[in-house]
């Protein structure tokens, strides 16, 4: 069913049932006194299911697990165990009263779920059972899914909810976060039949909420005192060695001072360490009742899980005293994939050095920086170097897809599933690069919305394609890539946070072109030849003030990009064995001639005692000074002259020739 076929579905067909519902339920409101406008949330939340495309129809939610994976969630929630008692006290407490109690975790699944046989029987008739899935995108507007969209607590009245078969109910949901991380972990509900709707159950939840969350933060601490505990006794044990201390989402809690120098000298590597550990030698499942397990890497770090009682609550790290920060610099490129990225600043090479490091692990990647600085080129080279290179590589560009397509695009279609659809269904970008890698490019423009369901599946590793029951399982790589600032947008609530986290377990920064001006000459040569190649002509030569002024004086806002067009641009106008500013893109050739006449008003000349002055009048004072300064400093070397002052070594004989600059003057400003 297309959008717009939703939006008339949900204004027309349904309007009279929801209006008739909100007039019986203003009805009960007024009379208890109870404000009755719609909204804001419930607005922002009816938006939402509109523009993923709930149907407003729906009687049931029909996503529903097995009792074994039911079973396997409730093993690997510890916030069920430690809910257990308060919820149990809470269900006595609210027996008679027509409602259901009920727990559930981040994903909106219900897991836990108390209360009287009749109301039960009643709920089941909207799949209201454990297993059963109420976020907003599976059951549109409902206190569970909108508390976990919102982070807040929250009453549903009746025809307040989005889907027609729960108006006949009231629940109220409050969230409870993760003392570390504040992710939400799971929600805390009374669902009743809208006529037994008291507006206290809010209330209620909210208390039973705010005690789980103190239960939590209690346990958080004892935690942190179990972690700070093993630091300890790790420090005297190695007294020679760094030490450090991590929690489950990998921050540190704890570290002496060799192993805080070996962070700072080696950031992102211990998560992707510890990432790798998990991958290869822990399930989820075995993370409880099964011991603490240790192993030591290659390079001499040796990771050991942190235990308190049953449950995994850290790591302990233990860099062994050799000298693994040199690491890195021992690292030979090894494979041809960097070859192809030209650079030899200390910026790029810090840049290729890292992507390298990780290139043959799994660990997502994330890689910042402006637009056509060579992101997708990294991306390409980590995937080209690592094992999964003979599997493809798939980029998408998530700022250039329309929302509404953007499921469809990265999880598939089923066959039928849109009108204009492929008649035989779609593959998406995720199944196309099972077993190697996606490319996610232009993250920070992945609408909010969307980005929950590719958290999902980050997390799962499974995609249900639209139109689809089934979940397929996907091995797939992550790099994505953004131009912006994506803490900033995590901060303005318009990224989410633990997105960012999953993207970013290692971050590598591309430096613009302005700021590894030593890259270049190189790039310059390598694009010249390589058109060169690719137009079947010989090698011309750059000017060599245009080249000085490229390499020191243009900004390059387009980065490389610019770069490799400027120069094709340049290959294609210019039919002799000179390349001149008029061969190069206008706004380019215009720089050029702009700063090339700003260059020659501060004309030099020399006065009778044969020391450089300025005839320019508008040139600045300390234009004398400064080159007299120039001179000196490099002991009358004409070519180092020409560097610092950004033009060629020929320029600067042309313009001492001109102004009549006798060797004499410039060998005394070299020898003061
Ligand atoms: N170090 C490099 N050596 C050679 N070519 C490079 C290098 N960096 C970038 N390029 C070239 O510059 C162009 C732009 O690079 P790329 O598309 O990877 O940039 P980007 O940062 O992904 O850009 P955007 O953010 O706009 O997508 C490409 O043609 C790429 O091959």
């Amino acid at each position: 069913m297309s959008q717009r076929h939703l939006a008339l579905t949900f204004s027309y067909e349904i309007a009279d049932k929801r209006r008739e519902l909100s007039r019986q339920w203003n009805g009960f409101l007024v009379e208890r006194q109870i404000p009755c406008a719609v909204r804001p949330v419930v607005q922002n939340s009816w938006k939402r299911c509109m523009e993923s495309g709930v149907d407003p129809t729906r009687r049931q939610t029909t996503v529903l697990l097995s009792d074994e994976d039911v079973q396997k969630l409730i093993a690997n929630f510890r916030l069920y165990q430690l809910a257990l008692p308060i919820l149990e006290r809470l269900a006595k407490q609210t027996e008679g009263t027509g409602h259901l109690l009920t727990l559930c975790n981040h994903d909106g699944f219900i897991l836990y779920l108390r209360g009287e046989q009749s109301i039960l029987r009643r709920a089941e008739k909207m799949n209201f059972v454990v297993g059963s899935q109420w976020s907003e995108e599976t059951i549109g507007t409902n206190a569970i899914g909108t508390c976990l969209e919102t982070g807040q607590p929250v009453q549903i009245f009746a025809s307040e909810h989005f889907c027609e078969g729960v108006h006949d109910w009231t629940c109220s949901s409050a969230p409870i976060f993760d003392p570390i991380t504040q992710n939400i972990l799971g929600v805390v509900d009374l669902t009743g039949p809208w006529d037994y709707a008291q507006p206290h159950s809010l209330g209620m939840v909210v208390a039973a909420s705010q005690l789980i969350q103190q239960r939590l933060n209690e346990e958080a601490t004892r935690h942190r005192y179990r972690l700070i505990e093993r630091f300890w006794e790790a420090r005297e044990r190695y007294p020679e060695d760094g030490v450090v201390v991590l929690d489950l989402s990998f921050q540190v809690v704890q570290a002496n001072s060799p192993a805080r120098h070996w962070l700072t000298n080696n950031e992102g590597y211990l998560p992707q360490l510890l990432y790798q550990f998990l991958t290869d030698h822990r399930s989820n499942a075995d993370a409880q009742k099964c011991k603490p397990l240790q192993i030591q890497t290659p390079d001499a770090i040796v990771i050991e899980e942190v235990f308190h009682g049953d449950a995994r609550i850290g790591f302990l790290c233990i860099i062994r005293n050799k000298p693994a920060a040199n690491r890195s610099k021992s690292l030979k490129r090894s494979n041809a994939s960097w070859k192809d990225l030209v650079g030899h600043s200390p910026a790029i090479v810090h840049a290729m050095t890292k992507c390298e490091m990780v290139a043959d692990t799994d660990v997502p990647v994330l890689l910042l920086g402006e637009s056509g600085t060579g992101k997708e080129r990294f991306a390409r080279a980590i995937h080209a170097s690592s094992r999964r290179r003979n599997k493809p590589f798939i980029a998408i560009n998530c700022g250039a897809i329309p929302k509404e397509l953007i499921a469809a695009e990265l999880f598939g279609y089923e066959p039928g599933t849109f009108t204009g659809g492929l008649k035989q269904g779609k593959k998406g970008k995720f199944e196309e690069a099972d077993g190697g890698t996606l490319f996610l490019d232009e993250i920070g423009e992945m609408p909010l919305e969307f980005q929950v369901h590719l958290l999902r599946v980050l997390q799962e590793k499974e995609i249900l394609r639209l139109g689809g029951h089934r979940p397929t399982k996907v091995d797939v790589r992550i790099i994505a890539a953004t131009h912006r600032d994506l803490d900033k947008m995590v901060q303005e609530k318009r990224f989410r946070a633990d997105l960012f986290y999953r993207l970013h377990v290692v971050s590598i920064a591309i430096p613009p072109l302005r700021d590894r001006r030593d890259d270049i000459p190189l790039l310059l040569d390598h694009f010249v030849r390589r058109f060169a190649d690719k137009y079947n002509r010989p090698i011309p030569k750059i000017d060599p003030d245009l080249k000085a002024f490229l390499v020191h004086r243009y900004d390059w806002p387009g980065n490389v990009r610019e770069l490799e067009n400027a120069v094709e641009h340049a290959m294609l106008f210019c039919t002799g064995d000179k390349i001149d500013s008029a061969h190069f893109p206008p706004a380019i050739g215009n720089a050029y001639l702009s700063d090339t006449q700003q260059q020659t008003c501060t004309l030099l000349t020399v006065d009778s005692k044969n020391e450089l002055t300025c005839t320019s009048d508008d040139s600045p004072s300390g234009e004398r000074e400064r080159l007299m300064q120039i001179l000196s400093e490099t002991n009358g070397n004409l070519s180092e002259a020409a560097r610092r002052l950004g033009i060629a070594r020929t320029t600067l004989y042309r313009r001492l020739k001109k102004l009549g600059i006798k060797k004499r003057a410039i060998i005394r400003a070299g020898n003061p």
